[in-house]
């Protein structure tokens, strides 16, 4: 067995453990609960600004009678704008689709690969200097065995920053998906070789279902065809091989062209120069996952910035 179906076994296993301690029913209304909870907060926000714009457009003309009449008419459009947010890009989506190439910073603890790569591990200050050193994302890991990760962290980490937080974990069961939204993930990562194709599509539109986006990660073309016929919105280029942990980025170069551009398009793993970066973005790549190189550096805004290629 390799090491990626060794750990995709074990984490059935901890699910099967986790599901004695919170049933899935529970799992799944604590989710829907989570969902419920920012859509009413989506709506208050929406109401107040649409309320704050009709106020003042209508004070401009300095009319009671007006304002009256506008503000009513507000009202009423609020209420049906709010139930068509569909067609609208989710957040984890909207951040690696921003102007520019986007970076997803990694928050690790250990890896297989590596072993421990952050003897101390204030995970909630990484995650927070990262947002503050203008990552898009974070990326937290939370598979316990290999890479030391915890649900803890994702939960306190999400709930403290103001980007969205990616849950880096073996998705292997759709009580992992509730488990995400509850923990407060905007996105849950796919991999492509450990499930079937029946999996990925349904995992794919649950997550969306809950308000998440989908990372799905693939390593060869027939992957990424898998992956597209599931209709993955966001596609991730592992360039490590996580079967025999071989690394080479210029395995997201080759790919590139096998995804179309309204996918958007992620590299992962092994990013560790600007001119690795700049590479990456020459070739069309809409975000990099970056991990070990941000977490062994000592200051994550001057490694961001020279990754980006703003320090000579
Ligand atoms: O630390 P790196 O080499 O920058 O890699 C980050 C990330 O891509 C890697 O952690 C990763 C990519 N796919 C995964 C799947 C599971 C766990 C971890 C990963």
């Amino acid at each position: 067995m390799n090491i990626l179906d060794e750990i995709a076994a074990k984490t059935r296993e901890r699910i099967a453990q986790e599901k004695r301690n919170v049933s899935p029913e529970t799992m799944r209304r604590e989710a829907e609960a989570a969902l419920r909870h920012e859509t009413e907060a989506a709506q208050c926000r929406e109401a107040e600004t649409a309320l704050r714009r009709e106020t003042e457009a209508a004070q401009r003309r300095e009319a009671e009678s007006i304002l009256q009449w506008e503000l009513a008419g507000a009202q009423k459009e609020v209420s049906s704008e709010t139930g068509k947010a569909c067609g609208v890009r989710l957040p984890f989506e909207a951040a690696l689709a921003a102007e520019g190439i986007s970076f997803i910073c990694e928050v690790k603890k250990a890896s297989p690969s590596k072993g421990i790569i952050a003897e101390e591990f204030p995970y909630l200050n990484i995650a927070k200097e990262y947002e503050a050193a203008g990552a898009a994302a974070i990326s937290c890991l939370t598979e316990p065995y290999w890479f030391l990760g915890k649900d803890a962290y994702l939960q306190e980490i999400a709930a403290q920053v103001n980007i969205p937080v990616l849950r880096k974990d073996f998705t292997v069961d759709e009580y992992m998906i509730y488990q995400a939204k509850a923990l407060g993930a905007s996105a849950v990562l796919l991999i492509c070789a450990i499930l079937d194709d029946g999996q990925l599509k349904a995992y794919g539109q649950l997550a969306a279902e809950l308000g998440m986006s989908a990372l799905v990660e693939a390593h060869t073309e027939e992957e990424i065809a898998r992956a597209l016929a599931a209709d993955a919105r966001i596609l991730g280029i592992n360039n490590r091989n996580l079967k025999n942990f071989q690394v080479d980025i210029t395995q997201s170069r080759r790919l590139r062209e096998l995804v179309p551009d309204d996918v958007l398009f992620v590299s992962e793993s092994g990013i560790k120069t600007p001119q690795d970066v700049a590479a990456l973005r020459q070739n069309g790549t809409d975000a990099v996952l970056i991990g070990e190189t941000l977490m062994r550096a000592p200051d994550k805004k001057v490694m961001l910035d020279m990754l980006r290629g703003n320090v000579v």
